[in-house]
């Protein structure tokens, strides 16, 4: 009991505010598995007249004391965030009998961004891609003002909540960067996207905003490959490098071919100015990336191409 009354007092006024209760988190269906967690489709309907708000439930799968920690590490990361371009929190649901907790975030109806693009691939434009772009941008130059680094920043994490707007969500892995230096390094590796991974981060277990912008050159080449299973970073990394090397070597692999400079190839029908911004995005040496503030102005360019 102490342990969940410890969760609970640490938990701001203002998180304990938004109280979900139990007996009015109505299931309709799960949405999937990500890390440690499974998110499910519920209607939140205290009235009980089907008219309640739908709602994202994320609960632990495991209740492991370190998954216990990182979700509420979580928890504690995505109340904080208040942005147009990243998924909302609603508040937590406390589940009296049992220890685990629920996070309630606002339900986007389009699911990831790789479903929406499979789906909608023949029809969406180079503008709209560019102003998906230009959405994630603005939601990681606000992540990195409240000095957070996501570390997971791929197209499986974007969501979609319209045909205009798609907003960041899963921050199991983001860390906050401490004041006194300009990265995190991270102890245990765990499940580690290294695809998406800048070389300090395969390397040294650095991760900073720099290499958050590394990512995103990445996320930038899953979108205009529109998300198709064959074009994705794994596949065409483990292509280059071997596929059949086990994990622990893939990293030491990976690493030196980028290092040697090779980089994911041009996605075909690919804008120069877009690839020409992944592959600065890619500069090896973290601080010749540029900024996100720099990066949205790269994307207002390429907006004012398409719009002519
Ligand atoms: C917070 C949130 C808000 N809205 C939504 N909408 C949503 C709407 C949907 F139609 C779908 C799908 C679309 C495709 N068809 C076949 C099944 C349902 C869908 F998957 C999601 N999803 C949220 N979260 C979420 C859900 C599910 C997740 F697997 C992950 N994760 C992904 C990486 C780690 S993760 O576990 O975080 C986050």
């Amino acid at each position: 009991v102490s342990e969940r009354d410890s969760f609970w007092r640490a938990l701001s006024k203002q998180q304990q505010q938004e109280v979900y209760e139990e007996r009015h988190l109505k299931f309709i269906s799960s949405l999937g598995k990500g890390n440690f967690g499974r998110v499910d489709l519920c209607r939140y309907d205290p009235l009980g007249d089907n008219t309640g708000e739908m709602v994202a439930v994320k609960q632990l799968q495991s209740s492991k004391q370190s998954n216990m920690a990182d979700f509420q590490r979580e928890i504690q990361t995505i109340s904080s965030l208040h942005c147009d371009y990243i998924v909302k929190y609603r508040g937590i649901c406390y589940s009296a009998g049992r220890l685990s907790m629920r996070l309630v975030m606002e339900f986007l109806p389009f699911g990831s961004l790789i479903s929406y693009m499979e789906k909608y691939k023949h029809i969406i434009t180079t503008r709209r891609m560019l102003l998906f772009t230009s959405q994630i941008c603005k939601g990681m130059e606000y992540l990195q003002h409240m000095r957070y680094v996501h570390r997971d920043l791929a197209a499986r994490n974007i969501l979609v909540s319209s045909d205009t707007l798609v907003k960041i969500a899963d921050f199991g892995l983001t860390k906050i960067v401490p004041l006194d230096k300009e990265y995190y390094r991270v102890t245990q590796s765990g499940e580690s996207p290294i695809f998406w991974y800048a070389p300090e981060s395969l390397s040294e277990y650095k991760f900073s905003h720099k290499s958050d912008v590394w990512s995103f050159g990445v996320l930038l080449h899953e979108l205009f490959s529109y998300c198709e299973l064959s074009r994705n970073p794994k596949r065409l990394s483990l292509h280059r490098i071997g596929g059949d090397i086990q994990s622990a070597m893939m990293t030491v692999h990976l690493f030196n071919v980028l290092k040697e400079n090779w980089r994911l190839p041009a996605p075909a029908l690919c804008p120069p100015k877009v690839y020409s911004m992944m592959m600065q995005c890619w500069a090896f040496n973290s601080e010749d990336r540029p900024t996100f503030s720099i990066l949205q102005d790269l994307i207002e360019s390429s907006l004012q191409d398409e719009r002519e």
